[in-house]
C-alpha cells in the first residue's frame, strides 16, 4: 500500500448485518474471480464475527453463483490443540461453512493440529511448505479488543519476523496459548485484504490501526493488500474513527 493507497472503510448497522454484507461481498468477488476462470483463494480467520459471516455465506451457498469446489481455503492463524478441540479455527468453520458446501478437500488447506505427532515447531514448518509463493486474493481477518489480527500479538517477536511465511506462537496472551501464525510477509500477499470487526470494544483498536499507530502495539497496522485493504465495521467498531471516516 503506497501512502495514497488509503483503506477503505465500510460500516454497518449492527453484527449482523454488518455479517450479510460481507458474505455478499465475498460470494460477488469469488463469483467474479471465477468468471474470469480463475481459481479464487480465501485466507480464514477464526472468531465471532467471522463466524456468523460464514454461516451467512453457507445461506447463499445454494444460489449457484460461486463453484465452491474451485476455491482454494486457507487459514491465517490457528490454535495448536487437537483436531476435535472446538478451539480450532478450522472446526469451527468447517461447522459454520465448509461442511455445507460443495468443496474439494484437495483445495483446503488447514494448519496441522497437535495430533500427538507434531511439535508446534512442526505444523509451522508444514504450513510454511504450503503456503509458498502463494498470492491470496482475498484475505479475511479479525481484529482483536488489542489490535492483534491473525496470531500476531502486541509486543511479540512474531511480529518482526520477515524473512519466512509462518512462525510458532507458544505464548498467546489470549488463550489457548499454542498457535501457528502467518506472518506479515505472507498477509501481505494478498490482493485484498478484509478487516472484520464487529463491537465496541474493538473500536480503540480499530481507531489505532486506522491512524497506522505501530505494529508494535497494534499489530493490525502492518496488514494490507497489494490491491485494496477493507475495514469492514458495524457501528460499535467504528465508534471511535473520526466523524469524517465513520
Ligand atoms: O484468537 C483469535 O482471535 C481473533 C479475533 O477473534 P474474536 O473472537 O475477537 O473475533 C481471530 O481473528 C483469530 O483468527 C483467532 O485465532
Amino acid at each position: 500500500m503506497t501512502v495514497d493507497d488509503e483503506p477503505e472503510v465500510i460500516v454497518e448497522g449492527d453484527h449482523d448485518r454488518l455479517a450479510r454484507s460481507i458474505a455478499d461481498q465475498l460470494v460477488s468477488t469469488l463469483a467474479a474471480l471465477q468468471a474470469q476462470g480463475r481459481v479464487p483463494s480465501v485466507v480464514l480467520t477464526g472468531g465471532t464475527i467471522a463466524d456468523t459471516v460464514h454461516r451467512a455465506v453457507a445461506e447463499r451457498a445454494d444460489d449457484g453463483r460461486v463453484d465452491w469446489s474451485r476455491v482454494d481455503f486457507y487459514w491465517g492463524d490457528e490454535r495448536f490443540v487437537a483436531p476435535d478441540s472446538d478451539d480450532r479455527n478450522e472446526r469451527q468453520v468447517r461447522r459454520a461453512l465448509l461442511d455445507h458446501i460443495d468443496v474439494d478437500e484437495a483445495r483446503v488447506h488447514p494448519i496441522a493440529a497437535d495430533d500427538g505427532t507434531l511439535t508446534l515447531e512442526d505444523a509451522t514448518a508444514r504450513y510454511a511448505d504450503v503456503v509458498r509463493d502463494q498470492v491470496f486474493d482475498i484475505v479475511m481477518l479479525g481484529v482483536g479488543p488489542d489490535g492483534h489480527v491473525a496470531s500476531l500479538f502486541p509486543g511479540k517477536a512474531t511480529l518482526a519476523v520477515d524473512d519466512r511465511d509462518t512462525v510458532a506462537e507458544p505464548a498467546s496472551p489470549k488463550p489457548p496459548p499454542a498457535r501457528v501464525s502467518l506472518t506479515y510477509r505472507a498477509l501481505n500477499r494478498g490482493r485484498e485484504v478484509w478487516f472484520l470487526v464487529s463491537g465496541a470494544g474493538k473500536s480503540d483498536a480499530v481507531a489505532r490501526a486506522l491512524a497506522r499507530d505501530d505494529v508494535t502495539t497494534t499489530p493490525a497496522t502492518g496488514v494490507h493488500g497489494t490491491e485494496q485493504t477493507v475495514w469492514m465495521l458495524d457501528q460499535g467498531a467504528a465508534s471511535a474513527l473520526p466523524a469524517d471516516l465513520r
